[in-house]
């Protein structure tokens, strides 16, 4: 069962503030239980499988599905815990949404979810396991789940103070500290300043507990008397959240670095790399270096091969493909982001036979990169949440490049989406590939969200 699947809205009376006694089913994509009442699906919070809750509805989607929050739990699951979050509760923190759940059956759960959309949108039964990455954190928060994040962007709140946004909502729930959040980010002496003038303030520590502060602000974009006609009738495009600019006027994001390193240093795979503060590394501690290994042990590159890595960001897999491929080799990597890009290059100045280039990733980028590297062994990819899709998919299944080989032999696919991830194997398969091997991940406690590494190789 997944949300996205639900029909679209249709009138009906709403059931928007009733209370009613559920059952809980399995754990639904996004990390919400199901439910059923009165033929509707009910996905419901903080809750768990085999539960018996009241729950008020918080959403009436019409027709067949409703969002609710447990507001008293009837019967109560051995795997649910007190959350050691003091604003993870209905109404609060909408940033962690399994602080009730013991970390042993998060990781079930998450495996669960993998699991079914494996087989709801990949019709393949395949076995999951969500592996432990523990947090790296001192003092007991390893055990707990807590103390790993260390990346956060809070919200500002109308009063300047920092939060994070209550569950699908806007409301800024002021927090004095982030329990997830790494030391320097959860603990941050910028909870305790008031923000004036910016939308969002982003806190980021390195592998040596220096941490930078960037803040975040929505500028109006200026446009020609012309486009703005045009584009006051549009629903694109980023909307200011607040009034000066007017309704549907639109924005870019402006930011601006406030404290700490304007780089950050990271080290993976027995390398050190440089990372521009607002760009993207990996958040979890130790996924860097694990997410490293286990993309070399798939690849299986040999001295002298070619390897393209899509979604580069600063270089953390071009460089381990460059290491495995040696300088008879060659890496190529495709990275939109201008900040990511330009810290590949220092990243990989002592590899000169790999390089990232500004590209985003279209069906046409993969076939030109293939091209030109005469045909590859390994594409490597780790797309955002939305996932490669299936033109990028169907341009690396059917990479072939002059007198290189007629396709890839492996692609190994980095995943933080297992809808999206389930969506691009089964185009995968419809083509000729199989699924080859996955490992799961648990780099992201207390959050329904999961990391997945799969192999795909052609049907021999
Ligand atoms: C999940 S990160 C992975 C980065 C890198 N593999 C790592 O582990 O550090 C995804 C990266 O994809 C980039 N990106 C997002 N959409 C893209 C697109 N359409 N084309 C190219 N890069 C894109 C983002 O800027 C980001 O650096």
């Amino acid at each position: 069962m997944s949300e996205q699947d639900r029909p679209a809205p249709v009138d009906n009376p709403s059931w928007l503030g009733r209370r009613v006694e559920l059952r809980i089913e399995s754990v639904a994509h996004g990390g919400h239980c199901v439910a059923r009442h009165e033929g509707r699906v009910i996905f419901v919070r903080h809750t768990l499988p085999g539960e018996h809750v009241l729950a008020e509805i918080t959403e009436d989607r019409g027709g067949s599905f409703c969002r609710a929050d447990a507001v008293e739990v009837l019967a109560s699951s051995p795997d649910r815990m007190p959350p050691p979050c003091p604003y993870a509760h209905p109404g609060g923190c909408g940033g962690c949404d399994f602080q009730h759940v013991a970390l042993a059956a998060q990781r079930g759960l998450k495996a669960h979810v993998v699991a079914e959309q494996l087989r709801r949108l990949a019709a393949l039964e395949w076995p999951v396991t969500v592996e432990e990455l523990g947090s790296g954190a001192p003092d007991g928060n390893e055990r707990a789940g807590l103390g790993w994040r260390r990346r956060v962007r809070f919200a500002v709140a109308p009063d300047g103070q920092l939060g994070l946004r209550a569950h699908r909502s806007h409301t800024v729930i002021a927090l004095d500290h982030c329990p997830i959040g790494a030391p320097g980010v959860g603990d941050s002496s910028v909870l305790g300043a008031r923000w004036i003038g910016v939308d969002e303030v982003e806190v980021a520590a390195d592998d040596e507990g220096e941490v930078a502060v960037l803040s975040h602000r929505e500028v109006p974009v200026r446009q020609s008397r012309d486009r703005k006609h045009h584009a006051g009738k549009q629903h694109g495009g980023k909307q200011h959240a607040g009034q000066q600019h007017g309704r549907g006027t639109r924005t870019r994001t402006s930011t601006e670095h406030v404290a700490g390193p304007e780089l950050l240093r990271y080290s993976a795979g027995g390398r050190h790399f440089e990372v521009s503060a607002g760009s993207f590394w990996q958040t979890h501690p130790r996924a860097a270096d694990v997410f490293t290994e286990q993309v070399l042990a798939a690849a299986e590159l040999a001295a002298g091969e070619k390897a393209l890595d899509l979604y580069a960001g600063s270089g953390l897999f071009t460089a381990a493909l460059a290491g495995a491929v040696g300088p008879s080799g060659q890496v190529l990597g495709l990275e939109a982001a201008g900040g990511a890009v330009h810290d590949a290059a220092s990243n990989l100045a002592a590899l000169p036979w790999a390089r990232v280039r500004r590209a985003a990733v279209t069906g046409a980028a993969v076939t030109a990169a293939v091209t030109e590297l005469d045909g590859v062994a390994v594409i490597v990819l780790d797309p955002p949440r939305t996932g490669a899709g299936r033109e990028v998919m169907s341009a690396m299944l059917s990479a072939a490049g002059g007198s290189g080989p007629a396709r890839p032999r492996a692609i190994v696919y980095v995943a933080c989406d297992p809808a999206a991830l389930a969506r691009d194997i089964r185009t995968a398969t419809d083509e000729g590939w199989q699924l080859a091997g996955l490992r799961a991940f648990d780099a992201f406690p207390m959050t329904h969200h999961v990391e997945c590494i799969a192999v795909l190789r052609p049907v021999a």
